[in-house]
């Protein structure tokens, strides 16, 4: 058995994560056409490569089908639960970072803090017979995060993406998500409470607890940490 390396197929972590890799003498290659999810690893023995997406990567380390894997640290967070018993993070990898963060409507201006939001979601609910709204796609990090601030009076509406254009769309009134440069926050009128910062997120490489080890894979992690301890 070669020890399973999961590596995100597409999007933007893709291309960071095998120079990443390269500059480690591992040189992580997608083979095939252009379309094909088939890759190598070149300058180790004994590590395949699995070409996943970023948001997969949990589950797969999760069910420890891959050894390795590399993933967004708010991915993790969010798609397994109790999630350092089941994975530990080797190295952040210094890109990909983006803060999971609570936003509001920018004309709201007695509302800076969780506290005032508390305020507004108690009046809200008094007043429209409804609960506060807060769109967002990483459910257990808001609710676990709201929960420790004390804020209760509010519900959680699915968004899987155009996060920020629900409010304007008028199908929440407030916002959980990523942002990296602020530029779509901005675009759609929403302000970052001033605690409203939930995680800092980077791209990391994780090993997963369960899966499966033997003389060979532990070998190829030996190598591999060599390699991440020269390059720090
Ligand atoms: N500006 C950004 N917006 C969203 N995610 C970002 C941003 N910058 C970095 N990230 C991080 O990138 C990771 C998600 O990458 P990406 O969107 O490529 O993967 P994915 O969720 O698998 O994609 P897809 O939606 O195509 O399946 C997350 O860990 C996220 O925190
Ligand atoms: O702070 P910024 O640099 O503007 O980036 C933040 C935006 O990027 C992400 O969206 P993505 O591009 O993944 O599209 P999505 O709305 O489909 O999730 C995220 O959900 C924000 O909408």
């Amino acid at each position: 058995m070669s020890l399973k390396l999961g590596v995100p197929s597409k999007g933007r972590l893709m291309e960071k994560t095998f120079d990443w890799f390269g500059a480690r003498g591992l040189d992580i290659r997608r083979t095939g056409s252009e379309r094909e999810y088939a890759g190598a690893v070149g300058g180790i023995d004994g590590v395949d490569l699995v070409l996943l997406s970023a948001g997969e990567i949990p589950r797969e380390l999760n069910a420890g089908r891959i050894h390795l894997g590399v993933t967004g640290t708010d991915l993790v967070r969010e798609r397994i639960p109790a999630w350092q018993d089941r994975v530990e993070e080797l190295s952040g990898m210094g890109f990909g970072q983006a803060d999971l963060v609570i936003a509001v409507p920018k004309c709201w201006v007695d509302v800076d803090t969780l506290e005032d939001l508390d305020a507004v979601a108690s009046a809200f609910r008094q007043r429209h017979g409804h609960r506060l709204r807060i769109a967002t796609k990483y459910h257990r990090m808001v609710r676990e995060f709201l929960r420790e601030a004390g804020v209760a009076d509010y519900q959680l509406v699915d968004s899987q993406g155009a996060t920020e254009g629900t409010v304007k769309n008028l199908t929440a009134e407030a916002v959980a998500d990523i942002t990296s440069t602020g530029d779509t926050l901005r675009a759609n009128h929403l302000k970052v409470l001033s605690d409203g910062l939930i995680h800092r997120s980077q791209a990391t490489l994780f090993r997963s607890k369960s899966a499966a080890w033997n003389d060979r894979t532990r070998a190829a992690l030996d190598i591999l940490s060599e390699r991440l301890e020269e390059n720090v």
